[in-house]
């Protein structure tokens, strides 16, 4: 069994952006923050500080849990008609009442870094050029890094988010995959992920995947980061049962969300380079 680590993978890409950013005017990524979940206000500690690492500007506007999804909106349109910033990411969670996918249409799709105004969806479905979600680029990212090949074989994706598993099976798609999306709906989940040659987790329900969903073989790709009681993290998949069956397996930590975070400074520096 392979491990397919994504640490080396996102020290590469971010040796690049930092090549990129010091190309042009320095780039500018502003996240907007309203929430006070850890895991989340994590993420945004781990994007500034791999911002600076790489030479890229970055300011977190932070709205407190209880702002108004009227003030969120207001922030988003600002930021996005700011000459000065290149890259506008909305965090999630969002506070009760204020919905990520209508917030996120007020981010200009040339700023849209982390792919979630639906016009980049649309575009991405449409096979026009778009930001991706970070996430699900760094699926693609990781696959290609590691020389899986897509075209013509069977990818089964499970989950359908709007950040990970939607944009995802455009991605595999256009790489001429057949692609099967599964959710919390789908009868007997493990008879369809064991026909998967490619497997990806993104539910956020840890260890969701069991030896009994993979097929031998099977490349597995571990979307998942759910915080454990003692502090750490846990991914979708049971990693030390499917290690006993899959070919080759990401961990968690270590695997895509490294990826993730790179992609995301990635793509800032192509916004402020863009014509
Ligand atoms: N609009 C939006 N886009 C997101 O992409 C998004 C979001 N909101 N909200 C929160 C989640 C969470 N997320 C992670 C990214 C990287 C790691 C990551 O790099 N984790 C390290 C380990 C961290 C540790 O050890 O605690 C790793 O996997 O190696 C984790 C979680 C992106 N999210």
């Amino acid at each position: 069994m392979r491990t397919l680590t994504g640490k080396e993978l996102a020290a590469a890409i971010r040796a690049q952006t930092e090549a990129e950013a010091a190309a042009g005017p320095q780039p500018r990524l502003a996240v907007v923050v309203a929430t006070a979940d850890e895991a989340s206000l994590w993420y945004v500690r781990s994007i500034a500080k791999a911002a600076a690492s790489v030479g890229i500007a970055c300011d977190v506007v932070d709205l407190g849990a209880e702002a108004a999804p009227e003030r969120i909106d207001d922030t988003l349109a600002k930021l996005s008609a700011d000459a000065n910033v290149h890259g506008v990411m909305l965090q999630t969670p969002l506070p009760a009442g204020a919905s990520a996918q209508r917030l996120a249409a007020a981010i200009d799709p040339r700023k849209d870094v982390d792919g979630a105004n639906p016009l980049s969806l649309g575009r991405l479905a449409a096979g026009l050029p778009a930001f991706a979600p970070a996430t699900a680029a760094a699926v693609l990212a990781l696959l290609d890094h590691y020389e899986v090949e897509l075209q013509g074989r069977r990818a089964v994706v499970v989950g359908r988010s709007t950040v990970v598993g939607k944009p995802l099976a455009h991605l595999l798609l256009d790489r001429h995959a057949t692609v099967t999306v599964c959710h919390s709906r789908t009868r007997d989940l493990a008879s369809v992920t064991s026909t998967a040659e490619v497997l990806v987790a993104a539910v956020g329900r840890p260890a969701l995947i069991g030896a009994g969903h993979v097929a031998p073989g099977a490349v597995v790709i571990d979307v998942g980061t759910n915080p454990t009681d003692d502090g750490g993290l846990i991914g979708d998949v049971d990693f030390g049962a499917v290690a006993e069956v899959a070919g080759a397996l990401t961990p968690v930590p270590g695997g895509v969300g490294p990826v993730t975070t790179a992609l995301l400074l990635r793509h800032t520096a192509r916004a402020a380079n863009l014509p």
